[in-house]
């Protein structure tokens, strides 16, 4: 079963001659433990698509499913979307999105909490979760204080800190030189790997295309292509 299944799906902005059609009759696969990478053009439609699949933007037409439930058809097929995105859905941002006045370790326990775990065992899973991706150091750090590559692991952490099934990530490392660009993917691997995850990232960064194992070309709002970057 895919994780990610898009059958037609489209999505316009605007009305009449401003009307925008920025996805039009989109097909796309994402299977467990797959890493798929999504560019094209400015304006392509890289961002609504995959705003699409965390539920964020309601698309016009098509059928999308994750991880098997039906989640969109002629309509939300689910009244509580937060719940949903919580349930299912790990979103990583290009801008890190730490909330400033939390340090790293409760940064990723409030997402715990909101899953309804208690505040203390939050912050030993936030912390435990924290040392696997190599930032446990900076465990007490406020966001202002880490670097951009910590700041990206503790937002990836925080991502993940649900066990979401879906991991969506938009230019996650397109504020990171070219070593921690590559650290950040081989940690997105690995999760897709040993969590069984669907990972689809947003990206420019040609140092890290090699690290897909599917690259979806978008143009105009349609999948243009598809290649097999290591193939
Ligand atoms: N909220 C919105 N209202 C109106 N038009 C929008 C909105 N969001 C996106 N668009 C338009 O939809 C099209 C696709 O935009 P999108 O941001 O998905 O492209 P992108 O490939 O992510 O671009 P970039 O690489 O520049 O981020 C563009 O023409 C854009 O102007």
């Amino acid at each position: 079963m895919s994780l990610v299944e898009l059958q037609g799906i489209a999505k316009g902005f605007g009305e009449g001659e401003a009307r925008v059609q920025a996805l039009a009759d989109i097909h796309l696969h994402v299977d467990p433990g797959e890493v798929v990478g999504l560019r094209g053009p400015s304006g392509s439609g890289k961002s609504t698509l995959l705003n699409v699949v965390a539920c964020i933007l309601e698309p016009d037409a098509g059928v999308m499913r994750l991880s098997g439930e039906t989640v969109w058809e002629g309509g939300w097929k689910r009244r509580d979307l937060r719940a949903l995105r919580r349930e299912k859905i790990g979103f990583i941002f290009q801008a890190h999105n730490l909330l400033p006045f939390l340090n790293a370790t409760d940064n990723v326990a409030l997402a715990i909490t909101l899953s309804g775990v208690g505040l203390a065992e939050a912050r030993r899973r936030a912390a435990a979760l924290l040392d696997h991706l190599q930032v446990g150091r900076r465990a007490s750090a406020m966001p202002a204080l880490l670097s951009g590559g910590e700041a990206q692991r503790v937002a990836i952490a925080r991502a993940l800190a649900n066990h979401p099934s879906i991991i969506l990530a938009d230019e996650p490392t397109a504020a990171l030189d070219s070593e921690r660009a590559r650290v950040v993917m081989e940690l997105l691997r690995r999760v897709a790997r040993e969590q069984r995850a669907a990972v689809l990232v947003v990206t420019h960064d040609e140092k890290i295309f090699d690290r897909f194992d599917r690259m979806v070309n978008l143009r105009d709002g349609r999948i243009e292509s598809e290649t097999r970057p290591g193939a």
